[in-house]
């Protein structure tokens, strides 16, 4: 194509002439020094670009592998003429949260949001507006926050969450019921996205839900989460993830119809409270569906890998099944129905396992430590001096590895990188703070852990105390992931896990469900 172009002459020598013009003006940058008090810069074999090629060779596996050579609380990366330190001290990591003024997350956003939501230059407009609340309480971000956290955080309007969504699971939950031996074969993480995209969007959206009215748009979600890293790169999207480019027009256009005919006046408090800061702030009906996409991304990308992998862990690791099931057991209420055929019903108790699970609080926790990928990152507006110690440049950025952290022997003990149900059985007191890194931290904290912990560890529980889940073709081999997936904070697996699922011996044509479900 290029060949036949008269704009583009491409020559052998192209691309050696664009490398040393961009050597050439990093070196140029490079030649101010570096103040003493910034963190140690590390070496890299190939000057300004080693650590590009390693980012490139290795995904975000590279900053642990330097994080664990090196042994720093904090240092610095040069990039051609980018500085970017990388945070591996938990007190640091919590001076870094406390810095909202100098260390904004704004300008990622700015770049990230058009590219990823396709919110156009009106949306970004209002957007931006005093989106760091420097100006005063008001704007769409931290009226957005002012008004759907609470919603989010433990209290009555979370527990009617809750039991929407745990009512919506039951039917998913009963699919294997009824299921013998040898006679279903089951893509373990198929199934978890069916039922998390399904049941979570129904209790965001209610009765008018589009993921339930409109065939394919779960399929799609899934294909536009799969290559959303390449639609943030922003280079040419129709072409190199044209899949994820049409699923997101699917998903936008069927919530344009969605708020068309004012679907949320049937839907969850959060949606409503959502829609109508949005609206306060003059945002067109079109326009909301593309700001509505990034909150099916939070409800969904992390929660479904999550309960695909602590049901993974529990029934892969020796001995865990049996020790996760005596103490469901003791939440679970059983009666004798009045049926013809006395059926039994067990009720599994949602708030007492809460309180009364440890071990099952615990395996939640040490998944998502082991499953974390996430980077927490900011960029510096201004000269900061880190705890009285280390100086960050203006210009530069911080950024804080999810799995570099979790990956600390300091921090977590000699069996780091070992699966340790038992870790966080003392809750999580007994870590340093700042060190867990699943959900973020300071003022982007997630609001929706909570609403996460219980959908799915009591997704978890039923599941177990229901079924037996064997591999299919051999023993249990954990299914790979993706290391460069910069969009969501879970690893999703990248090979498929065919397990098959069959009822428990003893508890064949029983009836389930979930009682005081509450936060
Ligand atoms: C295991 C499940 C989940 C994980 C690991 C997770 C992780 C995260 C992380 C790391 C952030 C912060 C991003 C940053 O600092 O920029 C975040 C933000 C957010 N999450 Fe979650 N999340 C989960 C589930 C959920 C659920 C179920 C919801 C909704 C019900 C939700 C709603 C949100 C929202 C709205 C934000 C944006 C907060 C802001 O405005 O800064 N999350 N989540």
């Amino acid at each position: 194509m290029f060949r036949d172009s008269p704009t583009y002459i491409v020559t052998p020598i192209t691309p050696g002439i664009i490398i040393a013009v961009i050597a050439l003006y990093a070196l140029s940058r490079l030649s101010q020094r570096y103040d003493p008090k910034e963190p140690p810069v590390l070496p890299q074999k190939v000057p300004f670009l080693g650590h590009i090629l390693g980012l490139l060779q290795h995904g975000l596996k590279y900053y642990a592998t330097l994080s664990s050579r090196y042994d720093l609380p904090i240092y610095t990366l040069q990039m051609l003429n980018q500085r970017t330190y990388i945070v591996n001290s938990p007190e640091l990591v919590i001076a870094v949260q406390r810095q909202t003024k100098t260390l904004s997350f704004q300008p990622f956003v700015a770049a990230m949001l058009p590219r990823l939501f396709l919110i156009d230059r009106d949306g970004m407009e209002i957007l931006k507006r005093n989106m760091d609340g420097e100006e005063g309480d008001w704007g769409l971000i931290p009226d957005s926050r002012r008004e759907s956290w609470p919603i989010l955080a433990p209290g009555p309007q979370l527990d009617l969450m809750l039991q929407s969504m745990l009512s919506a699971l039951l039917p998913f939950l009963n699919e294997f019921s009824g299921a013998i031996e040898g006679n279903n074969a089951t893509d373990l993480y198929a199934w978890a996205r069916r039922a998390f995209t399904l049941a979570g969007t129904e209790t965001l959206y209610g009765s008018e839900n589009p993921f339930r009215w409109e065939p394919g748009l779960e399929d799609a979600f899934w294909a536009f989460e799969k290559d959303a890293t390449f639609l943030l790169l922003g280079v040419a999207p129709r072409w190199i993830a044209g899949k994820a480019y049409n699923a997101r027009e699917m998903i936008l256009n069927a919530m344009k119809r969605y708020n068309s005919y004012s679907g949320q006046e049937n839907s969850s408090d959060l949606t409503k409270a959502r829609y109508n800061t949005y609206t306060k702030y003059g945002l067109s009906s079109d326009g909301i569906a593309h700001f509505e996409l990034s909150s099916i991304i939070g409800l969904l990308i992390n929660a479904t890998p999550s309960v695909f992998w602590l049901l993974f862990y529990i029934y892969s690791v020796p001995g865990l099944l049996e020790d996760v099931r005596l103490e469901i057991a003791n939440v679970t209420s059983t009666v004798m129905l009045k049926t013809q055929d006395d059926q039994t019903k067990h009720s599994i108790n949602v708030l007492k396992l809460q309180e009364r699970c440890p071990l099952l609080l615990s395996t939640y926790r040490e998944t998502l430590r082991l499953k974390t990928n996430n980077v927490y990152t900011r960029w510096v507006q201004e000269d900061t001096l880190l705890n009285d110690r280390y100086l960050l440049k203006e210009g530069s950025i911080v950024q804080v590895p999810g799995a570099s952290m979790h990956m600390d022997p300091a921090l977590w003990g000699a069996d780091v990188k070992d699966f340790n149900p038992r870790r966080f059985i003392k809750g999580d007191a007994n870590h340093r703070q700042g060190a867990f890194r699943t959900f973020g931290g300071g003022a982007s904290l997630c609001p929706g852990r909570h609403f996460a912990l219980i959908e799915i560890v009591a997704t978890a529980a039923m599941f177990v105390m229901r079924y037996e889940m064997e591999p299919q073709g051999g023993g249990w081999r954990e299914p790979r992931t993706d290391g460069n997936d910069v969009v969501g904070s879970i690893s999703p697996p990248t090979s498929r896990l065919d397990v098959a699922v069959t009822t428990r011996k003893g508890y064949e044509g029983d009836q389930w469900d979930f009682v005081e479900v509450r936060s």
